[in-house]
Protein backbone atom coordinates (compact mmCIF):
# COMPACT_ATOMS: atom_id res chain seq x y z
CA UNK A 1 0.00 0.00 0.00
CA UNK A 2 1.03 3.31 -1.13
CA UNK A 3 0.53 6.31 1.09
CA UNK A 4 -0.26 9.36 -1.04
CA UNK A 5 1.70 12.49 0.87
CA UNK A 6 -0.33 15.52 1.01
CA UNK A 7 1.07 18.75 2.80
CA UNK A 8 -1.14 20.36 5.34
CA UNK A 9 -0.68 21.08 8.97
CA UNK A 10 -4.58 19.95 9.56
CA UNK A 11 -3.36 16.29 8.90
CA UNK A 12 -1.39 16.00 12.28
CA UNK A 13 -2.85 13.06 14.33
CA UNK A 14 -0.48 14.36 17.39
CA UNK A 15 -2.10 17.89 17.15
CA UNK A 16 -4.41 16.95 19.95
CA UNK A 17 -1.22 16.06 22.21
CA UNK A 18 -0.01 20.10 21.45
CA UNK A 19 -3.62 21.08 22.63
CA UNK A 20 -3.18 21.16 26.31
CA UNK A 21 -7.27 21.30 26.68
CA UNK A 22 -7.71 17.98 24.89
CA UNK A 23 -4.50 15.86 25.89
CA UNK A 24 -6.44 13.42 28.23
CA UNK A 25 -8.26 11.83 25.44
CA UNK A 26 -5.75 12.27 23.14
CA UNK A 27 -4.48 8.76 22.76
CA UNK A 28 -7.46 7.25 21.81
CA UNK A 29 -8.35 9.52 19.71
CA UNK A 30 -4.63 9.62 17.89
CA UNK A 31 -5.61 5.49 17.09
CA UNK A 32 -8.73 6.38 15.67
CA UNK A 33 -7.09 8.78 13.66
CA UNK A 34 -4.30 6.11 12.69
CA UNK A 35 -7.73 3.83 11.19
CA UNK A 36 -8.56 7.01 9.20
CA UNK A 37 -5.59 7.74 7.44
CA UNK A 38 -4.98 4.50 7.05
CA UNK A 39 -8.38 4.08 4.99
CA UNK A 40 -7.96 7.40 3.02
CA UNK A 41 -3.99 7.20 2.54
CA UNK A 42 -3.16 10.26 3.61
CA UNK A 43 0.23 11.01 5.55
CA UNK A 44 1.79 14.15 5.55
CA UNK A 45 5.56 13.26 6.89
CA UNK A 46 6.19 16.79 8.31
CA UNK A 47 3.25 17.14 9.97
CA UNK A 48 3.21 13.98 11.97
CA UNK A 49 5.60 14.09 14.52
CA UNK A 50 7.56 10.95 15.39
CA UNK A 51 7.66 8.74 18.41
CA UNK A 52 10.91 6.45 19.24
CA UNK A 53 10.13 5.76 23.05
CA UNK A 54 9.48 2.24 24.01
CA UNK A 55 5.79 3.68 24.94
CA UNK A 56 3.37 3.96 22.30
CA UNK A 57 2.89 7.70 22.29
CA UNK A 58 5.12 10.60 23.68
CA UNK A 59 4.39 14.32 25.65
CA UNK A 60 5.48 16.84 24.38
CA UNK A 61 8.21 16.97 25.63
CA UNK A 62 9.77 14.14 24.21
CA UNK A 63 8.23 14.99 21.01
CA UNK A 64 9.91 18.31 20.40
CA UNK A 65 13.56 16.35 21.31
CA UNK A 66 12.72 13.66 18.88
CA UNK A 67 11.45 16.44 16.49
CA UNK A 68 14.67 18.30 16.99
CA UNK A 69 16.91 15.30 16.70
CA UNK A 70 14.83 14.51 13.46
CA UNK A 71 15.39 17.97 11.81
CA UNK A 72 19.30 17.51 12.43
CA UNK A 73 19.66 14.09 11.33
CA UNK A 74 17.49 15.07 8.08
CA UNK A 75 20.50 18.04 7.96
CA UNK A 76 23.41 15.85 8.94
CA UNK A 77 22.72 13.01 6.14
CA UNK A 78 24.97 12.31 4.24
CA UNK A 79 23.55 8.84 1.57
CA UNK A 80 26.24 6.19 3.10
CA UNK A 81 25.20 6.82 6.49
CA UNK A 82 21.69 6.99 5.74
CA UNK A 83 21.74 3.76 3.50
CA UNK A 84 23.65 1.83 6.73
CA UNK A 85 20.92 3.38 8.75
CA UNK A 86 18.18 1.93 7.31
CA UNK A 87 19.99 -1.73 7.04
CA UNK A 88 20.77 -1.62 10.83
CA UNK A 89 17.37 -0.41 11.58
CA UNK A 90 18.60 2.48 13.21
CA UNK A 91 15.96 5.34 12.59
CA UNK A 92 17.12 8.59 10.19
CA UNK A 93 17.58 5.65 7.67
CA UNK A 94 17.54 6.29 3.78
CA UNK A 95 13.61 4.78 2.26
CA UNK A 96 14.46 1.92 -0.09
CA UNK A 97 11.81 -0.42 -2.52
CA UNK A 98 14.31 -3.52 -2.20
CA UNK A 99 12.57 -6.08 -0.23
CA UNK A 100 15.36 -7.53 1.68
CA UNK A 101 16.82 -4.68 2.38
CA UNK A 102 13.38 -3.86 4.02
CA UNK A 103 13.16 -7.00 5.31
CA UNK A 104 16.41 -6.83 7.13
CA UNK A 105 15.22 -3.67 8.72
CA UNK A 106 12.73 -4.92 10.23
CA UNK A 107 14.71 -7.34 12.30
CA UNK A 108 16.95 -4.47 13.70
CA UNK A 109 20.40 -5.69 13.20
CA UNK A 110 21.56 -3.06 15.83
CA UNK A 111 19.45 -4.95 18.56
CA UNK A 112 21.23 -8.08 17.63
CA UNK A 113 24.45 -7.21 19.71
CA UNK A 114 23.85 -7.64 23.58
CA UNK A 115 21.98 -10.85 22.68
CA UNK A 116 25.25 -12.24 20.67
CA UNK A 117 27.12 -10.73 23.61
CA UNK A 118 24.98 -12.42 26.08
CA UNK A 119 26.04 -15.97 24.63
CA UNK A 120 29.73 -15.19 24.39
CA UNK A 121 29.30 -14.85 27.96
CA UNK A 122 27.50 -17.80 28.51
CA UNK A 123 29.84 -20.30 26.44
CA UNK A 124 32.85 -18.06 28.58
CA UNK A 125 30.98 -19.13 31.65
CA UNK A 126 30.98 -22.58 30.76
CA UNK A 127 34.73 -22.99 31.67
CA UNK A 128 34.27 -25.48 28.18
CA UNK A 129 34.66 -23.53 25.77
CA UNK A 130 38.07 -24.00 23.70
CA UNK A 131 39.30 -22.26 20.65
CA UNK A 132 38.96 -24.87 18.26
CA UNK A 133 37.00 -25.04 14.98
CA UNK A 134 34.26 -27.07 16.35
CA UNK A 135 33.21 -24.74 19.20
CA UNK A 136 34.28 -21.97 17.42
CA UNK A 137 31.26 -22.88 15.05
CA UNK A 138 29.05 -23.73 17.43
CA UNK A 139 28.97 -20.21 18.69
CA UNK A 140 28.68 -18.66 15.84
CA UNK A 141 25.67 -20.81 15.18
CA UNK A 142 24.20 -19.87 18.45
CA UNK A 143 24.47 -16.37 17.99
CA UNK A 144 22.78 -16.36 14.87
CA UNK A 145 20.35 -18.19 16.79
CA UNK A 146 20.01 -15.46 19.38
CA UNK A 147 20.50 -12.66 17.17
CA UNK A 148 19.33 -12.65 13.91
CA UNK A 149 16.50 -15.23 14.13
CA UNK A 150 15.37 -14.58 17.88
CA UNK A 151 16.15 -10.83 17.96
CA UNK A 152 15.28 -10.85 14.28
CA UNK A 153 11.81 -12.46 14.72
CA UNK A 154 10.78 -10.07 18.26
CA UNK A 155 11.47 -7.15 16.10
CA UNK A 156 9.44 -7.95 13.50
CA UNK A 157 6.59 -9.02 15.60
CA UNK A 158 6.69 -5.78 17.87
CA UNK A 159 6.54 -3.78 14.81
CA UNK A 160 3.35 -5.18 13.21
CA UNK A 161 1.69 -5.41 16.50
CA UNK A 162 2.86 -1.43 16.42
CA UNK A 163 1.82 -0.90 13.23
CA UNK A 164 -1.23 1.54 13.75
CA UNK A 165 0.42 3.27 16.32
CA UNK A 166 3.50 3.74 13.78
CA UNK A 167 1.28 5.18 11.25
CA UNK A 168 1.11 8.44 13.62
CA UNK A 169 4.52 8.01 15.48
CA UNK A 170 6.68 6.40 12.84
CA UNK A 171 4.97 6.77 9.75
CA UNK A 172 8.51 6.15 7.83
CA UNK A 173 8.60 2.77 9.03
CA UNK A 174 8.00 -0.03 6.47
CA UNK A 175 5.13 -1.30 7.38
CA UNK A 176 2.80 1.90 8.22
CA UNK A 177 4.72 3.28 5.16
CA UNK A 178 3.53 0.05 2.73
CA UNK A 179 6.59 -0.42 1.89
CA UNK A 180 5.98 -4.20 2.78
CA UNK A 181 2.93 -6.01 3.32
CA UNK A 182 0.92 -7.57 6.68
CA UNK A 183 1.12 -10.39 4.70
CA UNK A 184 4.77 -10.83 3.66
CA UNK A 185 5.25 -9.44 7.41
CA UNK A 186 3.44 -12.56 8.78
CA UNK A 187 5.45 -14.82 6.28
CA UNK A 188 8.66 -13.37 7.73
CA UNK A 189 7.65 -13.54 11.09
CA UNK A 190 6.67 -17.30 10.99
CA UNK A 191 9.74 -17.90 8.86
CA UNK A 192 11.93 -16.72 11.75
CA UNK A 193 10.37 -17.83 14.46
CA UNK A 194 10.45 -21.77 12.64
CA UNK A 195 13.93 -21.25 11.65
CA UNK A 196 14.76 -20.56 15.27
CA UNK A 197 12.90 -23.54 16.44
CA UNK A 198 14.57 -25.78 14.28
CA UNK A 199 18.09 -24.49 14.48
CA UNK A 200 18.02 -24.47 18.46
CA UNK A 201 16.44 -27.98 17.83
CA UNK A 202 19.90 -28.41 15.77
CA UNK A 203 21.98 -27.39 18.52
CA UNK A 204 20.99 -29.52 21.41
CA UNK A 205 21.68 -32.34 18.81
CA UNK A 206 25.10 -31.24 18.31
CA UNK A 207 25.58 -30.22 21.74
CA UNK A 208 24.49 -34.13 23.01
CA UNK A 209 21.78 -32.89 24.82
CA UNK A 210 19.31 -35.24 26.12
CA UNK A 211 17.04 -32.82 27.47
CA UNK A 212 16.76 -30.25 24.76
CA UNK A 213 17.49 -26.93 27.22
CA UNK A 214 17.95 -25.09 24.02
CA UNK A 215 14.86 -25.15 22.30
CA UNK A 216 13.10 -25.30 25.52
CA UNK A 217 15.20 -21.34 26.12
CA UNK A 218 14.33 -20.60 22.61
CA UNK A 219 10.05 -21.43 23.42
CA UNK A 220 10.39 -19.45 26.19
CA UNK A 221 12.24 -16.92 24.79
CA UNK A 222 9.71 -16.35 22.08
CA UNK A 223 6.40 -16.87 24.47
CA UNK A 224 8.23 -13.76 26.31
CA UNK A 225 8.68 -12.31 23.00
CA UNK A 226 5.18 -12.47 22.75
CA UNK A 227 3.13 -11.39 25.94
CA UNK A 228 5.71 -8.23 25.66
CA UNK A 229 4.67 -7.03 22.21
CA UNK A 230 0.84 -8.57 21.65
CA UNK A 231 -1.86 -8.31 23.38
CA UNK A 232 -3.87 -8.78 25.43
CA UNK A 233 -0.78 -8.58 28.44
CA UNK A 234 1.18 -6.20 26.07
CA UNK A 235 3.92 -6.11 28.59
CA UNK A 236 5.56 -2.70 26.92
CA UNK A 237 3.04 -0.83 28.56
CA UNK A 238 2.80 -2.09 31.80
CA UNK A 239 5.82 -0.28 32.73
CA UNK A 240 8.23 -2.19 35.18
CA UNK A 241 7.01 -5.60 34.13
CA UNK A 242 7.60 -4.35 30.30
CA UNK A 243 11.15 -3.33 31.63
CA UNK A 244 12.21 -6.29 33.63
CA UNK A 245 10.80 -8.80 31.16
CA UNK A 246 12.77 -6.65 28.26
CA UNK A 247 16.20 -6.54 30.36
CA UNK A 248 16.31 -10.00 31.82
CA UNK A 249 15.61 -11.54 28.56
CA UNK A 250 18.31 -9.75 27.34
CA UNK A 251 20.95 -10.51 29.61
CA UNK A 252 20.08 -14.01 31.41
CA UNK A 253 18.30 -16.02 28.48
CA UNK A 254 21.16 -15.81 25.66
CA UNK A 255 24.19 -16.04 28.42
CA UNK A 256 21.80 -18.97 29.58
CA UNK A 257 21.56 -20.34 26.04
CA UNK A 258 25.53 -20.15 25.34
CA UNK A 259 26.21 -22.04 28.38
CA UNK A 260 23.95 -24.84 27.76
CA UNK A 261 25.74 -25.55 24.93
CA UNK A 262 29.32 -26.23 25.92
CA UNK A 263 28.60 -26.54 29.28
CA UNK A 264 25.71 -27.00 31.97
CA UNK A 265 23.26 -24.94 33.37
CA UNK A 266 23.41 -24.50 36.96
CA UNK A 267 21.14 -22.99 39.01
CA UNK A 268 23.10 -20.43 41.27
CA UNK A 269 24.31 -18.76 37.35
CA UNK A 270 20.31 -18.85 36.77
CA UNK A 271 20.08 -16.75 40.22
CA UNK A 272 23.18 -14.64 39.41
CA UNK A 273 22.03 -13.38 35.51
CA UNK A 274 18.60 -12.91 37.09
CA UNK A 275 19.87 -10.66 39.94
CA UNK A 276 22.34 -8.69 36.86
CA UNK A 277 19.29 -8.47 35.06
CA UNK A 278 17.97 -5.75 37.38
CA UNK A 279 20.85 -3.76 36.14
CA UNK A 280 19.38 -4.31 32.85
CA UNK A 281 16.51 -2.99 34.21
CA UNK A 282 18.22 -0.07 35.22
CA UNK A 283 19.17 0.50 31.68
CA UNK A 284 15.68 0.22 30.66
CA UNK A 285 14.53 2.82 33.01
CA UNK A 286 17.02 5.47 31.56
CA UNK A 287 15.04 5.60 28.49
CA UNK A 288 11.79 6.38 30.49
CA UNK A 289 12.52 9.59 31.27
CA UNK A 290 12.08 10.89 28.02
CA UNK A 291 8.32 9.78 27.70
CA UNK A 292 7.05 11.01 31.55
CA UNK A 293 4.73 12.83 29.97
CA UNK A 294 3.09 10.61 27.40
CA UNK A 295 3.43 8.01 29.80
CA UNK A 296 1.66 9.89 32.67
CA UNK A 297 -1.27 10.44 29.64
CA UNK A 298 -1.43 6.42 29.08
CA UNK A 299 -1.50 5.70 32.62
CA UNK A 300 1.61 3.74 32.43
CA UNK A 301 3.23 3.20 35.74
CA UNK A 302 7.23 3.75 34.42
CA UNK A 303 9.47 4.39 37.53
CA UNK A 304 9.70 7.86 36.63
CA UNK A 305 5.83 8.81 36.52
CA UNK A 306 5.89 6.66 39.73
CA UNK A 307 8.17 8.39 41.89
CA UNK A 308 9.14 11.89 39.73
CA UNK A 309 12.53 12.27 38.14
CA UNK A 310 14.41 13.03 41.20
CA UNK A 311 13.72 10.44 43.10
CA UNK A 312 14.01 8.04 39.92
CA UNK A 313 16.93 8.93 39.02
CA UNK A 314 18.36 7.61 42.28
CA UNK A 315 16.61 4.48 42.09
CA UNK A 316 18.12 3.86 38.22
CA UNK A 317 21.45 4.88 39.36
CA UNK A 318 21.34 2.46 42.81
CA UNK A 319 19.96 -0.28 40.94
CA UNK A 320 22.85 -0.58 37.82
CA UNK A 321 25.29 0.49 40.71
CA UNK A 322 24.12 -1.95 43.67
CA UNK A 323 23.57 -4.80 41.05
CA UNK A 324 26.87 -4.98 40.21
CA UNK A 325 29.30 -4.16 43.15
CA UNK A 326 27.12 -7.23 44.58
CA UNK A 327 27.56 -9.38 42.14
CA UNK A 328 31.55 -8.34 42.05
CA UNK A 329 30.93 -9.45 45.93
CA UNK A 330 29.72 -12.33 44.80
CA UNK A 331 32.92 -13.05 42.34
CA UNK A 332 35.24 -12.32 45.43
CA UNK A 333 33.38 -14.30 48.42
CA UNK A 334 31.35 -16.43 47.00
CA UNK A 335 33.93 -17.85 44.35
CA UNK A 336 36.90 -16.75 45.67
CA UNK A 337 37.93 -15.21 42.32
CA UNK A 338 39.81 -11.45 43.27
CA UNK A 339 41.34 -10.36 40.10
CA UNK A 340 37.87 -10.95 38.21
CA UNK A 341 36.13 -9.29 41.07
CA UNK A 342 38.26 -6.20 40.64
CA UNK A 343 38.37 -5.55 37.63
CA UNK A 344 34.58 -6.05 37.56
CA UNK A 345 34.67 -3.29 40.22
CA UNK A 346 36.91 -1.08 38.13
CA UNK A 347 34.30 -1.59 35.19
CA UNK A 348 31.91 -0.09 37.84
CA UNK A 349 34.03 3.28 39.05
CA UNK A 350 33.43 4.97 35.30
CA UNK A 351 29.82 4.26 34.71
CA UNK A 352 29.41 6.18 38.55
CA UNK A 353 31.50 8.72 36.92
CA UNK A 354 29.13 8.81 33.96
CA UNK A 355 26.16 8.95 36.32
CA UNK A 356 27.39 11.46 38.37
CA UNK A 357 28.57 14.00 35.21
CA UNK A 358 25.90 13.57 32.66
CA UNK A 359 22.40 11.54 34.00
CA UNK A 360 21.78 13.12 37.49
CA UNK A 361 22.50 16.72 36.53
CA UNK A 362 19.80 16.13 33.46
CA UNK A 363 18.52 12.36 33.00
CA UNK A 364 16.10 13.78 30.20
CA UNK A 365 18.58 15.25 28.28
CA UNK A 366 21.37 13.31 28.56
CA UNK A 367 19.90 9.85 28.87
CA UNK A 368 21.37 9.24 25.43
CA UNK A 369 24.81 10.39 26.27
CA UNK A 370 25.11 8.49 29.24
CA UNK A 371 24.23 5.28 27.74
CA UNK A 372 26.23 5.86 25.05
CA UNK A 373 29.44 6.24 27.40
CA UNK A 374 28.82 3.76 30.16
CA UNK A 375 27.17 1.17 28.73
CA UNK A 376 30.15 -0.46 27.04
CA UNK A 377 31.54 -0.73 30.65
CA UNK A 378 28.69 -2.24 31.73
CA UNK A 379 28.68 -5.20 28.78
CA UNK A 380 32.40 -5.70 29.87
CA UNK A 381 31.50 -6.24 33.27
CA UNK A 382 29.14 -8.98 31.91
CA UNK A 383 31.94 -10.45 30.07
CA UNK A 384 34.15 -10.49 32.93
CA UNK A 385 31.55 -12.49 35.16
CA UNK A 386 31.02 -14.55 32.33
CA UNK A 387 35.04 -15.48 32.59
CA UNK A 388 35.30 -15.48 36.89
CA UNK A 389 32.27 -18.26 36.30
CA UNK A 390 33.94 -20.19 33.69
CA UNK A 391 37.48 -19.51 35.74
CA UNK A 392 35.59 -21.13 38.66
CA UNK A 393 33.83 -24.13 37.02
CA UNK A 394 37.42 -24.78 35.46
CA UNK A 395 38.71 -25.33 39.12
CA UNK A 396 39.06 -28.72 40.73
C1 LIG B 1 10.85 -5.85 20.70
C2 LIG B 1 11.83 -5.41 21.69
C3 LIG B 1 12.07 -4.13 21.89
C4 LIG B 1 11.38 -3.03 21.17
O1 LIG B 1 10.61 -2.32 22.06
P1 LIG B 1 9.74 -1.05 21.65
O2 LIG B 1 8.53 -1.43 20.91
O3 LIG B 1 9.43 -0.32 22.87
O4 LIG B 1 10.70 -0.20 20.78
P2 LIG B 1 10.46 0.40 19.35
O5 LIG B 1 9.25 1.25 19.45
O6 LIG B 1 11.70 1.17 19.05
O7 LIG B 1 10.26 -0.73 18.39
C5 LIG B 1 12.58 -6.43 22.49
C6 LIG B 1 11.73 -7.37 23.26
C7 LIG B 1 12.55 -8.43 23.93
C8 LIG B 1 11.72 -9.54 24.43
C9 LIG B 1 10.92 -9.16 25.66
C10 LIG B 1 12.47 -10.83 24.70
C11 LIG B 1 13.54 -11.24 23.71
C12 LIG B 1 13.83 -12.70 23.83
C13 LIG B 1 15.02 -13.18 23.05
C14 LIG B 1 14.97 -12.82 21.61
C15 LIG B 1 15.14 -14.69 23.28
C16 LIG B 1 16.50 -15.24 23.03
C17 LIG B 1 16.52 -16.68 23.44
C18 LIG B 1 17.70 -17.49 23.10
C19 LIG B 1 18.98 -16.92 22.84
C20 LIG B 1 17.62 -18.91 23.37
Amino acid sequence: MNHTRLAGPCTCPLSSLHDTQTRRTAPARSLNRARALRSVQIVDSRSLTPCYSRRPCPGRRAVSVRAAQQEKEKKDGNPFTANVSQLLGIRGGSQTADKWKIRLQLTKPVTWIPLIWGVLCGAAASGEFHWNVTDVAKSLTCMGLSGPLLTGYTQTLNDYEDREIDAINEPNRPIPSGAITEDEVKVQIAALLGGGLALAYALDRWAGHDNPVILELTIFGSFISYIYSAPPLKLKQTGWAGSYALGSSYIALPWWAGQALFGHLTLDVMVLTVLYSIAGLGIAIVNDFKSIEGDRELGLQSLPVAFGVDVAKWITVGTIDVTQISVAAYLLLGLHQPLYAGILAALVAPQIFFQAKYFIPDPIKNDVTYQARAQPFLVFGLLTTGLAVGHSNMMP
